[in-house]
């Protein structure tokens, strides 16, 4: 299993001057450890009431596991100051499938809720086979790609004038990133959605920055939390959506500091899952012609959808 990447086709990235090479396995771009991840990650014995996080990196992961831990948590606590979210990174409170298997198994029984990057096609069998419900939250390409270039750029301790923004923008335009093509990632799981609606939350970055509370509403719906009309009255809602703000949880001295150990070989940063967390922010990077480049590519990618990500 160790070598299987070296039988898949690969890509070394230019624009981080050669310090990352991704391969493609089942379809998707991922780095060399990926395969033996994703093939653990599929021996998971999934229950029915699993609930599965799902999502392309750098799409608002953090704060959807931020949220759905505040909200089913949130009867165990005397009051949402003393949540775990305060001293621990989202993702430990909602550990990664792909990452931290052991773990989950462990606190199963507890806390059935799970995150996960993998794409559809590579889920545990299980996971369809039980009818686990989904949500999966996607978010504007042209922030997508903003956010996933300095994020790389940071982990590969490379300035912004050593990697160039346009070599990141045309890999990703075609398709090479973590867990890209990215429309096929939400393709994916949009097929499987029409399929299976029940079983399925869409929700996406925009949105819930625009109404938190009806979209934070539908979240606790969907996970089977729903809020009562006393817990309303209270301020419940509006208590969780302070908690899992950026402005909260980027500040806090746990997400200032602290390392987030992804696997035992590969540790980074906390504070590179929080940076600025603007809509818009490709606005600064872009000219009229990616704009145009990846508007069309969007609109021949997912036209059919209904899904906006421009
Ligand atoms: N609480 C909260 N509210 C709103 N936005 C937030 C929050 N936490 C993180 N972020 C922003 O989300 C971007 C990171 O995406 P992900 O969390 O999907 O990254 S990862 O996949 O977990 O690596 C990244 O976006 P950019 O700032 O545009 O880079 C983060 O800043």
């Amino acid at each position: 299993m160790e070598g299987i990447y070296k039988t898949l086709p690969q890509h070394t990235c230019t624009w981080l001057q050669g310090r990352v090479t991704l391969y493609k396995y089942q379809g998707f771009w991922n780095a060399q450890n990926f395969p033996k991840k994703a093939i653990l990650a599929q021996s998971y014995e999934a229950q029915p009431r699993d609930v599965l996080l799902c999502s392309c990196p750098k799409t608002g992961t953090t704060w959807l596991k931020a949220l759905a831990f505040a909200i089913v948590t949130r009867k165990k606590l005397d009051e949402v100051g003393n949540s775990p979210l305060l001293t621990t990174l989202p993702h430990d409170c909602v550990p990664f499938l792909e990452n931290h298997l052991e773990k989950i198994k462990e606190n199963h029984s507890n806390f059935p809720i799970l995150g996960t990057h993998l794409p559809y096609s590579s889920l545990p069998k299980s996971v369809i086979d039980s009818n686990c419900k989904i949500v999966y939250i996607y978010r504007n390409i042209k922030d997508v790609i903003v956010s996933y270039y300095h994020y790389i750029r940071e982990l590969m301790k490379l300035s912004v004038e050593e990697a160039p923004f346009e070599e990141a923008f045309d890999e990703f335009c075609q398709g090479i990133s973590s867990f890209g093509p990215y429309w096929e990632h939400i393709l994916e799981y949009w097929k499987a959605s029409q399929e299976r609606p029940e079983v399925f939350l869409f929700m996406k970055y925009e949105d819930l920055k625009k109404d938190p509370t009806g979209n934070v509403k539908r979240l606790a719906e969907f996970l089977g939390h729903p809020f009562s009309i006393e817990e309303e009255k209270a301020g419940m809602v509006e208590n969780i959506i302070q908690l899992c703000s950026f402005d909260t949880l980027s500040n806090l001295e746990v997400n200032k500091s602290g390392k987030y150990q992804a696997d035992e070989h590969f540790a980074l940063e906390h504070r590179l899952f929080f940076r600025k967390a603007t809509d818009g922010d490709w606005e600064n990077y872009f000219t009229e012609e990616m704009k145009d480049k990846i508007d069309k590519l969007i609109d021949e990618k997912m036209s059919a959808t209904g899904l906006i990500l421009k």
